[in-house]
Protein backbone atom coordinates (compact mmCIF):
# COMPACT_ATOMS: atom_id res chain seq x y z
CA UNK A 1 0.00 0.00 0.00
CA UNK A 2 1.18 3.88 -0.31
CA UNK A 3 0.58 6.10 2.36
CA UNK A 4 0.95 9.65 2.19
CA UNK A 5 2.75 12.31 4.54
CA UNK A 6 3.18 15.47 4.28
CA UNK A 7 3.51 15.97 0.08
CA UNK A 8 5.52 12.24 0.60
CA UNK A 9 4.41 9.01 -0.92
CA UNK A 10 5.71 6.14 1.62
CA UNK A 11 5.47 2.36 0.11
CA UNK A 12 4.34 0.02 3.33
CA UNK A 13 3.95 -3.42 3.05
CA UNK A 14 2.17 -5.30 6.32
CA UNK A 15 1.70 -9.02 6.76
CA UNK A 16 0.33 -10.51 9.86
CA UNK A 17 -1.24 -9.95 13.02
CA UNK A 18 -0.54 -9.02 16.48
CA UNK A 19 2.38 -7.02 18.17
CA UNK A 20 3.40 -4.35 15.48
CA UNK A 21 7.25 -4.84 14.36
CA UNK A 22 7.89 -1.83 12.49
CA UNK A 23 10.90 -3.37 10.07
CA UNK A 24 13.38 -0.57 8.77
CA UNK A 25 15.77 -1.77 5.96
CA UNK A 26 19.67 0.23 5.18
CA UNK A 27 20.95 2.18 2.67
CA UNK A 28 20.31 0.74 -1.19
CA UNK A 29 17.66 -1.45 0.51
CA UNK A 30 13.92 -1.67 0.34
CA UNK A 31 11.51 -3.78 2.17
CA UNK A 32 11.66 -6.63 0.02
CA UNK A 33 14.75 -7.31 2.18
CA UNK A 34 12.47 -8.46 5.25
CA UNK A 35 10.44 -10.87 3.21
CA UNK A 36 12.24 -14.24 4.55
CA UNK A 37 11.52 -12.60 7.81
CA UNK A 38 8.34 -11.24 8.04
CA UNK A 39 7.17 -15.38 6.58
CA UNK A 40 8.81 -16.28 10.21
CA UNK A 41 7.28 -13.91 12.36
CA UNK A 42 3.69 -12.80 10.68
CA UNK A 43 2.14 -15.84 12.46
CA UNK A 44 2.53 -13.91 15.57
CA UNK A 45 3.16 -10.39 14.74
CA UNK A 46 1.95 -7.71 12.93
CA UNK A 47 5.15 -6.99 10.25
CA UNK A 48 4.77 -3.17 8.84
CA UNK A 49 8.17 -2.98 6.52
CA UNK A 50 8.47 1.01 4.85
CA UNK A 51 10.42 1.52 2.31
CA UNK A 52 12.60 4.81 3.99
CA UNK A 53 12.57 8.10 1.44
CA UNK A 54 14.49 7.99 -1.43
CA UNK A 55 13.95 4.18 -1.52
CA UNK A 56 12.12 1.42 -3.06
CA UNK A 57 8.82 2.51 -3.95
CA UNK A 58 8.50 5.43 -1.98
CA UNK A 59 9.20 9.12 -2.99
CA UNK A 60 12.45 10.54 -4.32
CA UNK A 61 12.00 14.01 -3.54
CA UNK A 62 14.69 16.92 -4.56
CA UNK A 63 14.24 18.87 -1.12
CA UNK A 64 17.08 17.35 1.14
CA UNK A 65 15.38 18.93 4.07
CA UNK A 66 12.58 15.72 3.38
CA UNK A 67 15.88 13.33 4.32
CA UNK A 68 17.14 14.69 7.45
CA UNK A 69 17.06 11.98 10.09
CA UNK A 70 14.76 13.52 12.15
CA UNK A 71 11.75 14.54 9.52
CA UNK A 72 11.99 11.31 8.63
CA UNK A 73 11.42 9.68 11.71
CA UNK A 74 8.08 11.94 12.22
CA UNK A 75 7.11 10.78 9.18
CA UNK A 76 6.82 7.36 10.08
CA UNK A 77 5.45 8.34 13.13
CA UNK A 78 2.86 9.92 11.17
CA UNK A 79 2.73 6.71 8.98
CA UNK A 80 2.25 4.59 12.18
CA UNK A 81 -0.72 7.25 13.06
CA UNK A 82 -2.24 6.56 9.70
CA UNK A 83 -2.56 2.94 10.20
CA UNK A 84 -3.92 3.07 13.50
CA UNK A 85 -0.88 2.36 15.45
CA UNK A 86 0.12 3.73 18.50
CA UNK A 87 3.10 2.25 19.49
CA UNK A 88 5.36 -0.41 17.84
CA UNK A 89 8.20 -2.62 18.32
CA UNK A 90 10.88 -1.41 16.22
CA UNK A 91 13.45 -3.01 14.26
CA UNK A 92 16.25 -0.73 12.10
CA UNK A 93 18.83 -2.68 10.00
CA UNK A 94 22.31 -0.47 9.57
CA UNK A 95 20.85 3.14 8.49
CA UNK A 96 17.28 1.85 9.55
CA UNK A 97 18.86 1.11 12.75
CA UNK A 98 19.96 4.67 12.90
CA UNK A 99 16.78 6.12 12.26
CA UNK A 100 15.00 3.50 14.69
CA UNK A 101 16.89 4.97 17.18
CA UNK A 102 16.13 8.68 16.50
CA UNK A 103 12.86 7.57 16.62
CA UNK A 104 12.78 5.81 19.53
CA UNK A 105 14.86 9.35 20.99
CA UNK A 106 12.32 11.63 19.77
CA UNK A 107 9.32 9.83 19.71
CA UNK A 108 9.35 7.89 22.83
CA UNK A 109 5.65 7.22 22.96
CA UNK A 110 5.55 5.55 19.58
CA UNK A 111 8.46 2.74 20.61
CA UNK A 112 7.55 -0.33 22.59
CA UNK A 113 11.04 -1.81 22.34
CA UNK A 114 14.08 -1.40 19.89
CA UNK A 115 16.06 -3.82 18.04
CA UNK A 116 19.06 -2.44 16.14
CA UNK A 117 21.08 -4.67 13.74
CA UNK A 118 24.24 -2.98 13.14
CA UNK A 119 23.30 -0.01 13.99
CA UNK A 120 24.76 3.24 15.18
CA UNK A 121 24.37 6.14 17.32
CA UNK A 122 25.76 8.63 14.96
CA UNK A 123 29.33 9.80 15.04
CA UNK A 124 30.62 11.33 18.40
CA UNK A 125 32.75 14.01 17.19
CA UNK A 126 31.90 16.99 14.64
CA UNK A 127 35.23 16.59 13.23
CA UNK A 128 34.60 13.08 12.79
CA UNK A 129 31.07 13.77 11.42
CA UNK A 130 32.71 16.45 9.23
CA UNK A 131 34.91 14.08 7.59
CA UNK A 132 32.09 11.59 7.14
CA UNK A 133 29.62 14.06 5.48
CA UNK A 134 32.79 15.01 3.29
CA UNK A 135 33.30 11.66 1.72
CA UNK A 136 29.57 11.09 1.84
CA UNK A 137 28.68 13.96 -0.61
CA UNK A 138 31.93 12.58 -2.30
CA UNK A 139 29.64 9.64 -3.03
CA UNK A 140 26.26 11.20 -3.65
CA UNK A 141 27.87 13.11 -6.34
CA UNK A 142 29.40 9.81 -7.68
CA UNK A 143 26.13 8.34 -8.25
CA UNK A 144 24.84 10.91 -9.91
CA UNK A 145 27.57 11.46 -12.15
CA UNK A 146 28.62 7.78 -12.52
CA UNK A 147 25.12 5.98 -12.55
CA UNK A 148 24.06 3.32 -10.17
CA UNK A 149 25.81 0.16 -11.97
CA UNK A 150 29.22 1.88 -11.35
CA UNK A 151 27.95 2.78 -7.70
CA UNK A 152 26.84 -0.92 -6.76
CA UNK A 153 29.48 -2.23 -8.23
CA UNK A 154 31.92 -0.43 -6.43
CA UNK A 155 29.00 -0.81 -3.02
CA UNK A 156 28.70 -4.29 -3.66
CA UNK A 157 32.93 -4.58 -2.61
CA UNK A 158 33.50 -2.59 0.12
CA UNK A 159 35.09 -4.89 2.96
CA UNK A 160 32.09 -4.45 5.49
CA UNK A 161 29.87 -6.78 2.97
CA UNK A 162 32.80 -9.41 2.33
CA UNK A 163 31.02 -12.22 4.35
CA UNK A 164 27.86 -11.46 1.67
CA UNK A 165 30.75 -13.04 -1.06
CA UNK A 166 30.02 -16.62 1.20
CA UNK A 167 26.46 -16.34 0.32
CA UNK A 168 24.49 -18.47 -2.53
CA UNK A 169 24.83 -16.70 -6.19
CA UNK A 170 20.95 -16.70 -6.20
CA UNK A 171 20.95 -14.43 -2.99
CA UNK A 172 24.46 -12.08 -3.96
CA UNK A 173 22.22 -11.70 -7.37
CA UNK A 174 19.01 -10.83 -5.78
CA UNK A 175 21.00 -8.15 -3.03
CA UNK A 176 22.91 -6.64 -6.17
CA UNK A 177 19.21 -6.56 -8.06
CA UNK A 178 17.50 -4.75 -5.14
CA UNK A 179 20.62 -2.16 -5.22
CA UNK A 180 20.43 -2.17 -8.64
CA UNK A 181 16.74 -1.41 -8.81
CA UNK A 182 17.64 2.00 -6.32
CA UNK A 183 17.12 5.66 -7.88
CA UNK A 184 20.41 7.21 -8.07
CA UNK A 185 18.63 10.57 -6.92
CA UNK A 186 17.11 8.66 -4.10
CA UNK A 187 20.22 7.39 -2.89
CA UNK A 188 22.60 10.62 -3.53
CA UNK A 189 19.58 12.59 -1.64
CA UNK A 190 19.74 10.11 1.41
CA UNK A 191 23.56 10.41 1.58
CA UNK A 192 23.69 13.92 1.55
CA UNK A 193 20.36 13.96 3.55
CA UNK A 194 20.29 10.84 6.70
CA UNK A 195 24.34 9.99 6.03
CA UNK A 196 25.90 8.54 9.42
CA UNK A 197 28.00 12.16 9.48
CA UNK A 198 24.64 14.29 8.45
CA UNK A 199 22.83 12.73 11.68
CA UNK A 200 23.49 14.30 15.05
CA UNK A 201 25.11 12.39 17.70
CA UNK A 202 22.46 10.42 19.58
CA UNK A 203 25.70 8.63 21.85
CA UNK A 204 24.77 11.33 24.43
CA UNK A 205 20.78 10.54 24.71
CA UNK A 206 21.32 7.00 25.15
CA UNK A 207 21.24 6.34 28.90
CA UNK A 208 17.50 7.87 28.59
CA UNK A 209 16.37 5.37 26.25
CA UNK A 210 14.20 3.68 28.70
CA UNK A 211 12.45 1.11 26.46
CA UNK A 212 14.05 -2.56 26.18
CA UNK A 213 16.96 -2.60 23.38
CA UNK A 214 18.21 -5.49 21.77
CA UNK A 215 21.58 -4.84 19.93
CA UNK A 216 22.33 -7.57 17.19
CA UNK A 217 25.72 -7.90 15.08
CA UNK A 218 27.57 -9.92 13.41
CA UNK A 219 30.71 -11.42 15.13
CA UNK A 220 32.82 -11.05 12.01
CA UNK A 221 31.50 -6.93 11.77
CA UNK A 222 34.24 -6.32 14.05
CA UNK A 223 33.49 -2.25 13.82
CA UNK A 224 30.16 -2.37 14.15
CA UNK A 225 30.66 -5.09 17.31
CA UNK A 226 32.67 -2.48 18.82
CA UNK A 227 29.63 -0.33 18.11
CA UNK A 228 27.51 -2.54 20.02
CA UNK A 229 29.57 -3.23 22.92
CA UNK A 230 29.99 0.44 23.57
CA UNK A 231 25.74 1.34 23.29
CA UNK A 232 25.32 -1.60 25.62
CA UNK A 233 26.96 0.42 28.80
CA UNK A 234 24.60 3.53 28.05
CA UNK A 235 21.78 2.02 27.29
CA UNK A 236 19.42 1.26 30.32
CA UNK A 237 17.91 -1.93 29.17
CA UNK A 238 19.79 -3.25 26.70
CA UNK A 239 20.96 -7.02 25.80
CA UNK A 240 23.28 -7.64 22.55
CA UNK A 241 23.60 -10.48 20.54
CA UNK A 242 26.83 -11.24 18.60
CA UNK A 243 25.92 -13.56 15.84
CA UNK A 244 29.24 -16.03 15.37
CA UNK A 245 30.10 -16.59 11.66
CA UNK A 246 28.14 -13.73 9.65
CA UNK A 247 28.75 -10.01 9.25
CA UNK A 248 27.22 -6.57 8.62
CA UNK A 249 23.62 -7.87 7.01
CA UNK A 250 22.74 -10.84 9.71
CA UNK A 251 19.19 -11.20 8.68
CA UNK A 252 20.16 -11.57 4.64
CA UNK A 253 23.27 -14.14 5.87
CA UNK A 254 21.64 -16.70 8.13
CA UNK A 255 17.90 -15.47 8.32
CA UNK A 256 16.92 -18.08 10.04
CA UNK A 257 18.79 -17.68 12.82
CA UNK A 258 17.81 -13.90 13.02
CA UNK A 259 14.66 -14.77 12.78
CA UNK A 260 15.01 -16.83 16.10
CA UNK A 261 16.96 -14.09 17.80
CA UNK A 262 13.81 -11.49 17.33
CA UNK A 263 11.19 -14.23 17.98
CA UNK A 264 13.02 -14.66 21.28
CA UNK A 265 13.20 -11.12 21.93
CA UNK A 266 9.58 -10.15 21.05
CA UNK A 267 7.87 -12.92 22.48
CA UNK A 268 8.52 -11.49 26.27
CA UNK A 269 5.84 -8.97 25.03
CA UNK A 270 3.33 -11.58 23.28
CA UNK A 271 3.11 -12.94 27.28
CA UNK A 272 2.49 -9.42 28.81
CA UNK A 273 -0.30 -8.28 26.12
CA UNK A 274 -1.97 -11.84 26.53
CA UNK A 275 -2.17 -11.26 29.99
CA UNK A 276 -3.39 -7.86 29.79
CA UNK A 277 -6.71 -7.11 31.33
C1 LIG B 1 30.47 1.78 5.14
C2 LIG B 1 30.01 2.28 6.29
O1 LIG B 1 28.75 2.80 6.43
C3 LIG B 1 27.75 2.45 5.52
C4 LIG B 1 27.43 1.01 5.64
C5 LIG B 1 26.29 0.56 6.17
C6 LIG B 1 25.07 1.39 6.24
C7 LIG B 1 23.94 0.72 5.53
O2 LIG B 1 22.77 1.08 5.75
C8 LIG B 1 24.33 -0.22 4.47
C9 LIG B 1 23.22 -1.20 4.13
C10 LIG B 1 23.65 -2.15 3.05
O3 LIG B 1 24.17 -1.70 1.99
O4 LIG B 1 23.49 -3.34 3.29
C11 LIG B 1 25.24 2.80 5.72
C12 LIG B 1 24.30 3.73 6.53
O5 LIG B 1 24.18 3.54 7.76
O6 LIG B 1 23.77 4.65 5.92
C13 LIG B 1 26.62 3.38 5.87
O7 LIG B 1 26.70 4.50 5.00
C14 LIG B 1 30.79 2.34 7.54
O8 LIG B 1 31.89 1.79 7.54
O9 LIG B 1 30.26 2.92 8.52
Amino acid sequence: MIVHVNDCSFFVEIKGEGEPLLLLHGFTGESSTWDKLMEQLSPRFQCIAVDIVGHGKSAKPDNINDYKIERVAENITFILNELNINQTHVLGYSMGGRLALTMAILFPEKVKSLILESASPGIKTEEERRKRRESDHLLANRIIQLGIERFVNDWENIPLFSTQKRLPIHIQQSIRKQRLSQSPLGLANSLRGMGTGEQPSFWGDLHNVEIPVLLVTGAVDEKFCRIANEMKKSLPHAEWTRVLGVGHTIHVEDCEKFGKIIDGFLSKFEGGSKNDV
